[in-house]
């Protein structure tokens, strides 16, 4: 009898890079810890990967010196690990983190921004199951409904047209292919997502489309925002 190949079991683990300072923002800490509906950013991040049983384990990189993460995870249980490995960029603190990884080839990692604390369980299964079995992976993304201009001089240069996505996070890959990509980027400065750097070995992951809720808190106007969507669940 011919052995039928085992479907490689992979398992999904969230990577979340926290070691930003969030300039931005401008608060008088980093942005990942500002208090959004009683509680700090990062702790409404790391509950919807805990909410979400497809997640095997969740890793949060933070700076080496960070003086909060303790207090944050302290109730998360046995399912978070904090790495001390951030680095001076966002590329730097996820390429440090997939190599603190304890994680096989195909196993999935969802690289998911501390800043964006309105993800919900059932976007992380959309992407799942939409894009967990591409070899490229995927990320969740919204579509642009405005008209896009484009400037550096303040002035109209060009306008977009068609086929044009605002990037969320997460972003899922394979650990390998992640690794390889961030390892292999020409130029690391230049990268501001994780798939750019996907897309340049060649490769197009798929864009599954998120929601608003899951917007990136950056500037000071995006708390009010964010507080909004986290205290109207059904938002
Ligand atoms: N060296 C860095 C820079 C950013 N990040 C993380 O990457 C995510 C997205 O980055 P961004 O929104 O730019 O956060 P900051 O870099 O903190 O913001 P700013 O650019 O305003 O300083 C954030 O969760 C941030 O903590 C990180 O882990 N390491
Ligand atoms: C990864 C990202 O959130 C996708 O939109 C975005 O590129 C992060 O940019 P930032 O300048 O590091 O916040």
């Amino acid at each position: 009898m011919t052995a039928v190949p085992q479907r490689e079991v992979v398992s999904y683990f969230a990577l979340i890079p926290a070691a930003g300072v969030g300039a931005r923002m401008g608060a008088a800490g980093p942005k990942q810890y500002l208090p959004l509906a009683g509680k700090p950013m990062l702790r409404h991040t790391l509950q919807a990967f805990l909410d979400c049983a497809a997640i095997a384990h969740v890793y949060v990189v933070v700076s080496a010196a960070d003086g909060y993460i303790d207090d944050v995870v302290a109730d998360c249980g046995k399912r978070v690990t904090v790495l001390r490995c951030g680095g001076a960029t966002r590329m730097e603190s996820i390429r440090n983190g997939l190599r603190a990884l304890d994680a096989h080839g195909e196993d999935r990692i969802l690289v998911h921004d501390a800043a964006r604390p309105g993800l919900t369980p059932a976007l992380i299964d959309k992407l799942i199951g939409e894009a967990g079995a591409n070899p490229a992976g995927g990320l969740l993304a919204l579509r642009v409904v405005d008209t896009v201009k484009s400037t550096r001089t303040g002035r109209v240069e060009t306008t977009p047209r068609d086929g044009l996505w605002l990037a969320q996070t997460p972003q899922m890959f394979p650990y390998e292919l992640l690794l390889r990509a961030l390892e292999q980027a020409p130029d690391p400065e230049a990268i501001t997502d994780d798939a750019s750097a996907v897309e340049m070995l060649g490769l197009s992951p798929q864009l599954v489309e998120g929601h608003p809720r899951n917007l990136k808190v950056t500037l000071p106007a995006d708390v009010g925002i964010a507080t909004l969507y986290l205290t109207h669940e059904h938002l």
